[in-house]
């Protein structure tokens, strides 16, 4: 099994990697970005990819929702949620004072602005592909670094070549960032009974109510949805998806069943996958809606068929 992450090491999307059992012991292959991550499992390089989804504060992650939905087929095969905290890293003798560029992954800086504003306020973000890549850019002066870069601990115990000027910097104690695993289409992972579905629906154009439709299919069979969020496709302006969890596995009636009631709404509706959920949560399923309801419902239209 050869994985790939959002790299280098010491992203916090390694620390997620390094939570899915047997990943420690596995073939670890960097990569540059996200799309570069999910390219190498398309193309066969890796068997799956650990990107980041989505955080506590900043929200989602684009590059993950939008690459996962077009392009050939890819599959979410598991979850992982990782708390983050943010230390901010400088060559050493560097004063906080003296920082005009902090170099860092975008939804880190999101999530440090506060930190940065009182106590860095002339520094500007200079984007980053990562926050280890930020820092590491640090120890290589021909990368044209920042003068200092917001990373995770991690980098700073591997790397002393780096000075910690400051610890727990975030603006918000208890982010969290939730980190998909990704993988080419296969066996489904089986249903727990705590198990999240995606979904990546096209909203029909031009049809009054069409999001009214989309939700309904969910509200009628008693799905909790648990994200959804509203991206362009970059066909042309108001051409929009949504990015769509659910409590619940394929597996389930009611959710098979929501999943065709999509396909006749929008039939470029893409299923990303079933998958547990990483708190283990299980949903309250309805009595009208269990699996068993659903086995009734049909046997009784199937008799008043069959005569
Ligand atoms: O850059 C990283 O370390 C990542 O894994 C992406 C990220 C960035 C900021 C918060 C959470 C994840």
């Amino acid at each position: 099994m050869t994985y790939t992450f959002l790299g280098p090491e010491g992203t916090f999307t390694e620390a997620a990697l390094l939570k899915v059992p047997g990943a420690r012991d596995a073939a670890r292959v960097p990569a540059s970005n996200v799309n570069a991550a999910m390219d190498a499992v398309r193309d066969g390089t890796a068997d799956a990819a650990m990107v980041p989804i989505e955080n506590s504060v900043e929200g989602g992650v684009t590059a993950t929702l939008d690459a996962i939905a077009t392009g050939p087929d890819l599959r979410i095969v598991r979850e992982e949620v990782v708390p983050i905290t943010f230390v901010l890293v400088a060559r050493p003798g560097t004063r906080i004072t003296d920082i005009r560029r902090i170099s860092t992954h975008g939804h880190a800086w999101a999530q440090c602005r506060g930190w940065a504003a009182a106590h860095a306020p002339d520094a500007v973000h200079l984007a980053a592909s990562s926050t280890a890549a930020g820092a590491l850019a640090l120890l290589d002066p021909a990368s044209r670094p920042g003068d200092a870069a917001i990373c995770a601990p991690i980098v700073a115990e591997e790397h002393p070549e780096l000075e910690v000027l400051a610890t727990d910097i975030g603006d918000n104690p208890g982010a969290v960032t939730r980190f998909i695993l990704v993988a080419r289409p296969g066996a489904l992972p089986p249903r727990t009974g705590a198990d999240k579905t995606s979904v990546a629906v096209p909203l029909p154009e031009d049809r009054a109510g069409a999001l009214m439709e989309i939700l309904e299919q969910f509200a009628a069979r008693g799905v909790n949805l648990s994200r959804i969020e509203s991206r362009p496709t970059g066909r042309y302006l108001g051409h929009y998806f949504f990015s769509i969890d659910v409590d619940g596995h394929i597996q389930d009636a009611r959710i098979a069943d929501a999943l065709r009631g999509l396909h006749r709404i929008s039939p470029h509706t893409r299923f990303l996958g079933s998958y547990p959920r990483a708190d283990g949560a299980r949903p309250v399923v309805k009595d009208h809606v269990t699996d068993e309801a659903f086995a009734s419902a049909r046997e009784w239209v199937e008799g008043i068929l069959g005569g």
